[in-house]
């Protein structure tokens, strides 16, 4: 059977509704022998579905299949080519596009307070004028719309000046697509894609270049060419210019000479309207009380406020009640305690008396895995969830530095950054494999805690 078909089937066992309000976008993206895997737009649906429809679609494929499968749903961005697009008429001769954009990051959506006004202006300008400033830089702490911006820029590009190629990359895919380079297709094809199909280049995370030396000369030498091409570049970063301490002294020298630009992060009044805003792009209603509330409560991330809305969201949905700033109290107030919980060892006299080791070692009989297998360089999925849970660890309950962590785990700091924002990730969006490993493992130092007679 193939994916239209079991789709349609689908369609004709579940009631008119439950289709029309939740499924309408839903696609069939691979069917294998024990699984089958659902994509549905935009990450509210697809938990949704996932958590009010998982088992019956489940138990209604495995009927018309006569056989048990499982369902994984993934999350597909809307793009303009999608196939169930709901967003308009099929627009003809399609700018050609070198990579995805979250069509949801625009300009439009981006609240522009004080902490973000330069940024998001000089985006603007570049997306208006490109070549103009160039190359703009922009650096920031976590979560606080760098990527937004980059985004915006490609889909204002796209919309207006459909003839130019925009390739957005993080520093992490330019290092693997180079090594892919080295290794298969030949560096000349890398650099052809780079320097010679670009007119406009996004590169976000630069950070996570610190260190790998030879990825900075090949960036060194893209930049150049492409900046004596007079083609724009925008670069996102965690740290200033300056700070990128170990780059080039050539490729800093680089970054600063067009225009840098910070953003910091938003007042409560720019994060109530960041807030509405968010809300509003998911078409949600969100009281003005609630949104106080959260901008009061959530702290500077926009990652966890776009987290707690969701999270509001769907809890609502999931017990039929309306979001009023009770529902938001008690449902913001549950996810702060479950934290809490979580880290019990935020104490200091508890945290001091836990060796940094017995967290790894912890993690590793957790996760069945010996001790010397964290420290070595395999990319095995399992080994890298461990360095990442310990590094989420070391931060979040021990409050250890970033730069201390990558010591001891004899990683770069980006890499670091990367595997604390991987876990917190995980648990924003309620992933249970991981919150139950944690758990896990928080029980296991709990009882060496009670062990050493604490
Ligand atoms: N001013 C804003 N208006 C509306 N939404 C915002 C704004 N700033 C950030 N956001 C939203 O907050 C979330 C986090 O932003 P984003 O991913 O761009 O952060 P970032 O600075 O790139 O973080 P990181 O350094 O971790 O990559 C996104 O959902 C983004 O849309």
């Amino acid at each position: 059977m193939d994916k239209d078909e079991l789709l349609e089937k689908l369609r004709a066992n579940l009631s008119r509704d439950t289709w029309n309000n939740w499924l309408t976008s839903a696609e069939i993206l691979e069917i294998n022998d024990k699984k089958i895997i659902m994509g549905l737009r935009n990450i509210f649906i697809k938990e949704t579905v996932e958590k009010r429809f998982g088992t019956i679609i489940q138990d209604t494929l495995s009927n018309i299949l006569g056989k048990k499968v499982s369902v994984e749903f993934r999350e597909i961005p809307i793009t303009r080519e999608s196939k169930n697009s709901v967003t308009g008429p099929i627009i003809k001769n399609r700018p050609l596009k070198l990579s995805e954009f979250n069509p949801e990051f625009t300009f439009e959506s981006f609240v522009v307070g004080e902490s973000n006004r330069m940024a998001y202006y000089s985006a603007l300008e570049v997306s208006k004028n490109p070549g103009k400033f160039n190359p703009l830089f922009i650096y920031g702490d976590v979560g606080l719309g760098k990527t937004h911006l980059l985004h915006a820029i490609a889909n204002y590009v796209l919309d207006h000046s459909p003839d130019m190629k925009i390739k957005y990359v993080t520093a992490e895919d330019f290092m693997n697509e180079m090594m892919d380079g080295i290794r298969s297709s030949g560096m000349d094809k890398f650099r052809e894609k780079f320097r010679k199909n670009v007119d406009f280049l996004l590169i976000d995370d630069v950070q996570f270049l610190i260190g790998k030396n030879t990825v900075q000369t090949e960036l060194f030498h893209t930049f150049n060419t492409l900046f004596n091409s007079q083609k724009q570049i925008v670069i996102c970063s965690d740290r200033t210019p300056e700070d990128l301490s170990t780059f080039h002294p050539r490729l800093i020298s680089r970054f600063e000479m067009g225009l840098v630009t910070d953003i910091q992060a938003p007042d409560k009044a720019t994060k109530y309207l960041i807030a509405k805003k968010m809300a509003e792009m998911i078409s949600f209603q969100l009281n003005d009380d609630v949104a106080y509330y959260l901008a009061e409560h959530i702290d500077q991330n926009l990652r966890r406020l776009r987290g707690a809305i969701m999270n509001l969201v769907l809890q609502s949905q999931i017990s039929g009640k309306e979001v009023d700033l009770d529902f938001a109290k008690k449902t913001v107030d549950s996810m702060i305690k479950m934290n809490a919980n979580k880290m019990k060892f935020h104490s200091k006299e508890v945290i001091d008396s836990i060796k940094e080791d017995s967290v790894i070692n912890a993690v590793a009989l957790e996760l069945n895995l010996d001790r010397k297998e964290i420290f070595s360089n395999s990319r095995k999925k399992d080994i890298a969830l461990a360095r990442q849970l310990i590094a989420y660890i070391f931060k979040t309950n021990f409050k250890m530095k970033t730069k201390d962590i990558a010591e001891k785990l004899d990683k770069n700091h980006s890499t670091i950054i990367h595997s604390i924002k991987k876990i917190e990730q995980s648990l924003l969006m309620g992933n249970e494999v991981i919150k139950e490993s944690l758990n896990n493992i928080y029980i296991k130092l709990e009882e060496e805690k009670v062990s050493m007679n604490i």
